[in-house]
């Protein structure tokens, strides 16, 4: 039986582990994590993840063929492949601080790797790394094997998206995988392969040398990326000239040679990719001293920055220059619907821009709970009078003078907004960050309401 292990049971390694264990029935997955809080959620009824259908894929395969443990040594051990997905953030100190990618997570997994081998193993790259982290990972896999123990690296890089994981892992619109061009490599390639042809096409798996696959990620999320940034600075455009986003993204979409998707005009990106992986980008840009294409793909994040900063203006400005003191609703604070993850969502830097000007904040979000948004606002003892954090959108709402949908969860377009306005300080405004709602109904009802990429009222 090919045994596999996972390195990391995070929000790609969880749901890619239990996914290679449902479709491959034969094939043993391990998915190891030093966090034990992490393990022991895995392995209870309240996954440590929300995802749709990911409680059914590990339901249906946990105990069987998908374990979930501490023991990290052990079954790299025992693995023929061992995928890693750990973390790979932004460095906060030293050289390329705030930029480069913090490789310890993944220097820790090779050497752990590396320790306890004693039979050839496959490696995966599941992490989005900088391009060239192979020969890095090479050399520490190596160090202490004396080439007895042979490694095969190749680049798997993950493209799922939060919200539809497992969507995205059942039907992917393709697989990629890089390795070495020698005969070993090309073998390992075909073993991995051999993985993915249970469920995927033949024609969606595509097979490329290791730095292509490694810099490809990159290049995926940058592409996806700058297309909101592109999207969000006409957003801006049409509200100085009297265009309206949406009707341009759909002008935009019924091109063939654009295409629908990444279109739509928002507060801003969040999550924990797009940015990390633009500024690792940009990093390795400038490192080869390309300082134009470095510039180029800086600008992304400088317009996402400028999008999250441009509503937080808008909010207090409408509200007459002043929010001080005033209760304003926040609906949503996920990076996205359908997830509860909050790493790098605009909501923190909306949030904080509010408080910022002494606003009182009354949060709701269907998956966040309050200790995560009060860890993300960094919530001291000053400011917790102005940050609550209730059950539902009608009771953030209550007394509210203005609203902030900041996530476009579905359940904020079903909400009662005529019981909402009568609960409401008057003159009541909505600042739809997301572009969910109808415009023409809200303003009937009596809201002011301000929409990305739409001229005011
Ligand atoms: N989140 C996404 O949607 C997504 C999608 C595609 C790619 N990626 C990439 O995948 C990687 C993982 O992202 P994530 O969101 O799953 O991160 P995560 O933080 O949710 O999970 C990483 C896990 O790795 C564990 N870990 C770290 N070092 C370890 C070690 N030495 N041994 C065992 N466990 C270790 C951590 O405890 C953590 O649980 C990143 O490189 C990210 O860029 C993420
Ligand atoms: O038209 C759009 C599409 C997305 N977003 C925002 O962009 C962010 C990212 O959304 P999305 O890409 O759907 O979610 P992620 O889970 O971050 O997935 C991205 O990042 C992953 C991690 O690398 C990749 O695997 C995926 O391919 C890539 O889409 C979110 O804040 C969205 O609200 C918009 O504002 N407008």
């Amino acid at each position: 039986m090919v045994k596999i292990c996972g390195i990391g049971a995070g929000y790609v390694g969880g749901p890619t582990m239990a996914v290679i264990a449902l479709k491959c029935p034969s094939i043993e997955v391990a998915v190891v994590d030093i966090s034990d809080s992490r393990i022991s959620a895995w392995n209870s009824n309240k996954l440590p993840i929300y995802e749709p259908g990911l409680e059914e894929v590990v339901n249906q395969c946990r105990g069987k063929n998908l374990f979930f443990s501490t023991d990290v040594e052990k079954h790299v051990h025992e693995a023929d492949i061992v995928f890693v997905s750990v973390n790979t953030p932004t460095k906060i100190r030293g050289l390329g601080a705030g930029k480069a990618t913090d490789l310890t997570y993944w220097e820790s997994a090779a050497r752990i790797i590396s320790d306890v081998s004693n039979s050839n193993k496959i490696i995966v790259e599941k992490s989005t790394v900088p391009v060239r982290t192979a020969e890095a990972v090479e050399k520490i896999l190596t160090h202490n094997s004396k080439g007895i123990i042979k490694f095969q690296i190749l680049s798997n890089p993950e493209f799922l998206s939060e919200g539809t994981a497992i969507q995205d892992l059942l039907n992917p619109d393709r697989v990629l995988i890089g390795g070495n061009q020698d005969r070993e490599g090309l073998e390992a390639i075909q073993k991995l392969k051999a993985i993915y042809v249970h469920w995927v096409p033949q024609d969606r798996i595509i097979t490329t040398n290791l730095w292509s696959a490694e810099l490809s990620k990159l290049a995926d999320n940058a592409f996806l990326a700058q297309r909101i940034s592109s999207i969000n600075a006409m957003s801006a455009l049409c509200e100085a000239t009297g265009a309206e986003v949406s009707q341009v993204s759909h002008a935009l979409s019924k091109n063939t040679k654009l295409g629908p998707k990444f279109l739509n005009a928002s507060v801003g990106f969040g999550g924990s990719c797009f940015q990390k992986d633009i500024l690792n980008l940009v990093y390795i840009c400038e490192s080869n001293g390309l300082t134009e294409v470095a510039n180029y793909w800086k600008q992304v994040i400088t317009v996402n920055d400028y999008q999250k900063g441009r509503f937080v203006k808008r909010v207090v400005t409408s509200m007459f220059n002043t929010v001080t003191g005033k209760k304003i609703a926040i609906l949503g604070f996920a990076f996205k619907k359908d997830t509860g993850d909050t790493r790098k969502t605009p909501a923190i830097d909306v949030c904080r821009g509010l408080l910022g000007d002494d606003a009182c904040l009354s949060i709701y979000d269907p998956q966040v709970t309050k200790e995560q948004i009060h860890k993300d606002l960094s919530v001291s003892s000053n400011v917790v009078k102005q940050v609550s954090v209730v059950g539902d959108a009608y009771e953030a709402t209550k007394e509210a003078h203005g609203i902030c949908i900041l996530t476009e969860w579905d359940e904020f377009k079903s909400i009662d907004y005529q019981r909402v306005y009568e609960n409401m300080r008057k003159p009541a405004f909505v600042f739809d960050g997301r572009n969910i709602l109808n415009v023409d109904k809200l303003r009937e009802i009596g809201f002011i309401l301000y929409s990305i990429g739409r001229p005011l009222e």
